[in-house]
């Protein structure tokens, strides 16, 4: 992949490996994240994409017998220290799951009961929050008339966007994705590749995807992991249509996995 200048870079990677007691799931990965783009991790079933992608921002329990090594430089920092607030992290390296997995609360409350959390308490100003994310992955329209209805009555689809949405609130940078689209119909799926597409001109996002028509057609940059190893990491069309390495041509092509 060509160099990405200084400034446009999102995460500095170096070196990242995570093991779950003596096994190493991800091995010692290097990667140069674009910003304000979206970059697509593929590989067959466990070799480590998710393992990864829940690195980024911290969410492995180390107490859990888990070891994360190497250094994610965000900012000019290393975050993958201690030293390092997780949840102020969480704020701006936000996650969304495969599950929709929205509060059991309105609508309403899924957006503004973190930002309350943080002390906004300005009924005008949460509205507006409200009101802007929920707008930002095209879901106003369908709710607004009934903002208090619980969150569970939506569609999975709708459920999907909430959480999009409730990360948005929180002013991310980085947005990790865990397959989102997975549990969900091609219908919904189109409407929030849609959201993507959109969203990636303010946030970088990083998702995992195990449907290759997805990622070519979704995403600006494509890596690709094998037990645990960055195969490599380029420019979608490249991986897709002109890969380095032999083993992405045999993995794209469908000749394992
Ligand atoms: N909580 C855990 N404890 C122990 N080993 C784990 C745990 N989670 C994942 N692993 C192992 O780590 C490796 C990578 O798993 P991971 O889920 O990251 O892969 P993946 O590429 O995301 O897979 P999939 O595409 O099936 O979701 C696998 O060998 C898996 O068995």
């Amino acid at each position: 992949m060509e160099a990405v200048k200084k400034q446009n870079v999102a995460l500095d990677i170096k070196a990242l490996s995570v093991y779950y007691g003596t096994h190493q799931a991800v091995k010692a990965v290097d990667m140069v994240i674009p910003k304000n783009k979206i970059s697509a991790l593929i590989g067959p079933s466990g070799c480590g994409k998710s393992t990864f992608l829940k690195a980024l921002n911290r969410m492995h329990d180390v107490s859990d017998n888990r070891q994360v090594t190497g250094q994610i430089i965000y900012q000019d920092i290393d975050v993958n220290t201690d030293k390092v607030d997780q949840y102020l992290l969480r704020q701006k390296i936000g996650m969304v799951f495969q599950k929709p997995n929205p509060f059991r609360m309105s609508i309403r409350r899924n957006i503004s009961f973190a930002l309350e959390r943080h002390g906004l308490k300005d009924k005008q100003l949460l509205a507006d929050k409200v009101e802007t994310s929920l707008k930002q992955v095209g879901l106003w329209d369908e709710v607004k008339d009934e903002l208090d209805k619980s969150a569970l009555a939506l569609s999975g689809g709708q459920q999907q966007r909430l959480c999009i949405a409730r990360v948005l609130a929180m002013e991310p940078d980085i947005i990790l994705m865990d397959e989102p689209t997975s549990a969900l119909d091609p219908i919904s799926t189109g409407k929030i590749e849609e959201t993507l597409d959109e969203l990636k001109k303010d946030y970088t996002i990083i998702m995992v995807t195990h449907n290759l028509a997805q990622a070519s057609r979704l995403s600006d940059y494509t890596g690709f992991f094998n037990y645990g190893e960055l195969i490599e990491y380029d420019n979608t069309a490249k991986i897709f249509t002109d890969p380095a390495v032999e083993l992405t041509h045999s993995y794209i092509t469908g000749e394992f996995g």
